[in-house]
């Protein structure tokens, strides 16, 4: 049996899997903040499932993974693949938390997967896919699909802003756009929260409050959508970067949040303005609505 996890800056997935699939049954959700560490949460998982025979575990980690070490980028917890393996008797592997959802694309389907733009995929898509993790923290993972799926490492969201977007940001409010803010900066929870309170849209709202009242909030529902233009600037670099021709797959609170309203299209307004030398910038885009894909990505791995 494997216990997978996903660790995330706020929350943490655990589920069981066997033969390369997740037992959906099996999942459940921590807030980190209700534990001292991963290892306390996987006690207490283990010992709700009452499952001793675990031999391999994966672990999803939102922070650059360096050898058999892991740091979160946004929580005070390092994950020891070593001590893991030694504590309970198994073999363990991490991979980063985007990649395990580039792992997870190519069974992503049904109603857990949500069509944000339709697109076109010329000649296929030539394989190459993008996933755009919009959480605690933001990231991305280049896919590969060419008999077997080949997922990149990446950490874009400690990049520099591009430029688009800091000019895009500068012009809705003159003044508020530093020079060499992160990606992450913005395009994160916190980032939105944030950006929302510059707009004067907003004052102690969490992101997830935001996003209920663009329902009744007109004033919300214009940040939101500015918000969500800024990152069509973003996702143009990215067009550029990576050529997902196959599909954007968003991930991630934030991007289940903003994409749950109207201001999508506000983002598809923005990426689908032309690209330097005719590149296209029509491919499908989907939302993934499963909180857990990422361990059936852990599932399929091998150790
Ligand atoms: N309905 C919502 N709309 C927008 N943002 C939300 C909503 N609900 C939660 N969030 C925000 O999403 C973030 C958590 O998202 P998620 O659970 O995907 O992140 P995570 O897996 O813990 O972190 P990481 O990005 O490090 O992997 C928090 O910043 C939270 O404020």
């Amino acid at each position: 049996m494997r216990l997978v996890a996903d660790i995330g800056g706020t929350n943490m997935r655990l589920g069981l899997a066997g033969q390369g699939a997740l037992q959906q049954e099996s999942v459940r959700s921590f807030s980190n903040d209700g534990v001292s560490g991963a290892e306390a949460a996987i006690d207490r998982f283990l010992s709700d499932a009452g499952t001793a025979e675990i031999t391999e575990i994966v672990l999803a980690v939102a922070g650059p993974v360096t050898g058999r070490q892991a740091r979160l980028t946004n929580r005070d917890w390092c994950i020891d693949a070593d001590r893991i393996a030694v504590r309970y008797g198994a073999g363990v592997r991490l991979i980063n938390d985007l990649t395990a959802l580039g792992h997870a694309v190519p069974i992503l389907s049904g109603e857990l997967l949500h069509p944000v733009c339709a697109g076109s995929v010329a000649d296929g898509g030539s394989g190459q896919s993008l996933v755009v993790g919009i959480g605690t923290g933001f990231n991305v993972c280049p896919v590969i699909d060419a008999g077997e799926t080949v997922c990149f490492n990446a950490e874009m969201g400690l990049a520099t802003m591009p430029t688009g977007v800091a000019s895009a940001l500068d012009a809705l409010r003159p003044g508020l756009a530093p020079q060499f803010l992160m990606v992450e900066d913005l395009f994160s929870g916190r980032g939105f929260v944030r950006f929302c309170q510059l707009v004067g849209a907003s004052d102690g709202l969490t992101a997830a409050q935001i996003i209920d009242g663009c329902r009744t909030d007109a004033r919300l529902a214009g940040a939101a959508e500015d918000y969500a233009g800024l990152l069509g600037w973003l996702l143009r670099d990215l067009m550029l970067a990576y050529m997902p021709m196959a599909g954007i797959y968003f991930a991630g609170g934030v991007a289940r949040g903003l994409l749950s309203t109207g201001a999508g299209a506000h983002c598809l307004k923005v990426l689908h303005r032309p690209l330097p030398m005719g590149v296209p910038a029509q491919c499908p885009i989907w939302l993934i609505g499963d909180d857990a894909a990422a361990l059936q990505g852990c599932s399929r791995v091998m150790i």
